[in-house]
């Protein structure tokens, strides 16, 4: 028996329920040996009033959707469940990232170029609704408007009608008007509750909806911080939000921390660039319980790069090995610099964790920083531009990285040092994409979740479980799929690490794509839900839990 139901008023919404399963299915083919009922699956194909740009470059049948523009602006739907997701998960998990990579003929170039698509994973007692939504910035809405891009992206510069235009934009650059909004990125849940999209540029923080996905409003700093860019990735905890500023004038770093309900950052300290003509580039950045880890990568900023219309072989950066590599740890009370130790060449855009490190006596001696580190070579950003994620013939080209950790002494050495954590044979020589079980924040842990390596490959395509302790890992793998990062959630009340579960999003070989759910001990599967399409690869996400 079928009943179907149209339950929003916006969205045209149809499902199918499956009474034998408990749980909706999708499409009719699966409903013809059951007894169901309709209720509320979406097939948002065209929304009304709203028309898609999206026609080309989208991933139908058989091809990979990670690196092809999102189908449609949106869709909600119930998924149907195999395996049974944990009744303790309840929540929604967002995933943002940039998922529109075209604008009518025009491609853009590099995966960080697209425009910001929103993905909710809802969990309620057992089921799982998945929506997605693109991230209503002015970047998004102009280029929508005038199907051209308007504002510049990471590599993408908007095409100048004549050389006044150029000159116009040029000084839009100073003051920042000419610099996106496109959040695609990372999203957080700060303290008071407000989830928040971002990305690089300081006007690129949104705030959405955790439940609608719709976009509210600007994030309007209210201090009189002048600087245009920072830090990806701030430190957000239930206390605490830590953001890092680069200064590209007088090189340096500003680190600033703003009160949960405030929107003011204020400032904790400032960190003196030791190298080079710029700061490096600070995707993310490490704390421990008392200090915060400033990382001055030989990978800078380049001024003349950001000025210039056309892409640079490292876009808005360039490498300066002559420069050398600093770390800088910062007491978050004080912010005193307590070490600033010169250590090996290094390439990193995400940092796993840090902590202190004891004497018998529980004094601290130094700070252990990891993060995913590519051999201090630049290359994984020229493999990240789009036609070479597309245009993959087999060959093993995704260059290796590892647990890069770092162990900077704090009795006023000079040196640090920068060593593998583990056998990066253990995953492939690929690692970036991580996630920790964030009570474990800032302090000693066990255990990170990451992407690894099958090989051959020219993307990160192993869901990873990293035994830092043991120095072993376990990888998970289905031939030709992209997953996306693994988002760890702890269940509530655990005590062990590991005890929770991992999330992640992938994309399949045949083009289609499902939502995974990993035991967070055992690192095997416990449920997956097939999308109604394959989504376009995204970045990083967060957890929102139901209150
Ligand atoms: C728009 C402008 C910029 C934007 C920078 C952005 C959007 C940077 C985004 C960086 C991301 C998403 C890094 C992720 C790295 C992932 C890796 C390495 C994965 C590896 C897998 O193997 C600026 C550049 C800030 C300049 C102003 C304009
Ligand atoms: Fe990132």
């Amino acid at each position: 028996m079928f009943t179907i139901a149209n339950n929003h008023g916006l969205l045209p919404d149809v499902a199918v329920w499956d009474d034998a399963r408990g749980s909706p299915i999708f499409g009719m083919p699966r409903v013809s040996t059951k007894k169901t009922r309709i209720v509320t699956v979406n097939v948002a194909t065209d929304l009304p009033g709203i028309q898609s740009p999206i026609e080309r470059n989208v991933s139908d049948d058989g091809k990979l959707a990670a690196w092809t523009s999102v189908r449609q602006e949106r869709w909600e739907g119930e998924l149907v469940v195999e395996g049974e997701i944990p009744k303790w998960l309840s929540g929604t998990y967002l995933r943002n990232g940039p998922g529109l990579w075209h604008l009518g003929d025009y491609d853009f170039r590099h995966l960080f170029d697209g425009l910001a698509t929103l993905v909710g994973l809802h969990f309620n007692n057992g089921h799982l609704r998945m929506a997605h939504r693109q991230i209503e910035s002015d970047a998004y809405k102009t280029a929508k408007k005038s199907n051209k891009l308007c504002y510049r992206e990471f590599s993408e510069v908007p095409k100048h009608d004549n050389f006044l235009a150029y000159i116009g934009d040029l000084a839009n650059l100073f003051s920042g008007a000419s610099l996106t909004d496109n959040p695609n990125t990372g999203v957080a849940q700060l303290a008071d509750g407000r989830v928040v999209c971002l990305t690089e540029t300081i006007k690129g923080s949104i705030v959405v909806d955790p439940n609608t996905l719709d976009t509210l409003e600007k994030f309007e700093y209210t201090d009189s911080w002048a600087g245009l860019i920072h830090s990806a990735h701030p430190i957000v905890t239930e206390s605490e939000f830590i953001t890092l500023l680069p200064d590209l004038l007088n090189p340096g770093y500003m680190v600033a921390r703003m009160e949960p309900g405030t929107n003011e950052r204020k400032v904790i300290g400032r960190v003196d660039c030791r190298g080079g003509p710029s700061p490096g580039w600070v995707h993310s950045f490490p704390v421990t319980e008392h200090y915060v880890i400033v990382p001055e990568m030989p990978l800078r900023y380049c001024a003349q790069n950001l000025l210039k219309a056309e892409p640079t072989p490292l876009y808005k950066f360039r490498w300066h090995p002559e420069s050398k590599a600093f770390m800088h740890v910062m007491c978050k009370a004080s912010g005193i610099i307590v070490a600033s130790v010169e250590v090996p060449l290094f390439v990193t855009f995400h940092f796993i964790n840090a902590y202190e490190e004891k004497d018998e006596e529980g004094r601290i001696t130094g700070v252990i920083a990891d993060c995913c580190e590519h051999y201090a070579d630049t290359t994984i950003l020229d493999n990240l531009r789009l036609q070479n994620l597309r245009s993959w013939s087999g060959e093993d080209v995704l260059p290796d990285a590892r647990v890069g950790r770092f162990r900077i002494p704090l009795d006023g050495s000079e040196n640090g040092e920068l060593f593998a954590a583990l056998n990066p044979n253990e995953h492939g020589r690929g690692m970036d994409m991580c996630s920790i079980n964030r009570s474990f924040l800032g302090k000693p842990y066990r255990y990170a979740y990451a992407c690894g390596a099958q090989r051959p490959c020219n993307f990160p395509n192993t869901l990873t479980k990293i035994d830092l302790v043991a120095g072993n890992a376990k990888n998970w793998y289905d031939e030709g799929a992209v997953p996306s990062e693994p988002f760890f959630v702890a269940r509530p009340g655990a005590t062990d690490e590991d005890d929770g579960v991992v999330i992640s999003m992938i994309s399949d070989k045949n083009g289609q794509g499902y939502a995974l759910i990993l035991d967070g001990s055992t690192f095997e599967e416990i449920a997956r839900a097939k999308f109604p399409y394959g989504l376009p690869y995204g970045l990083h996400g967060c957890w929102v839990p139901r209150t």
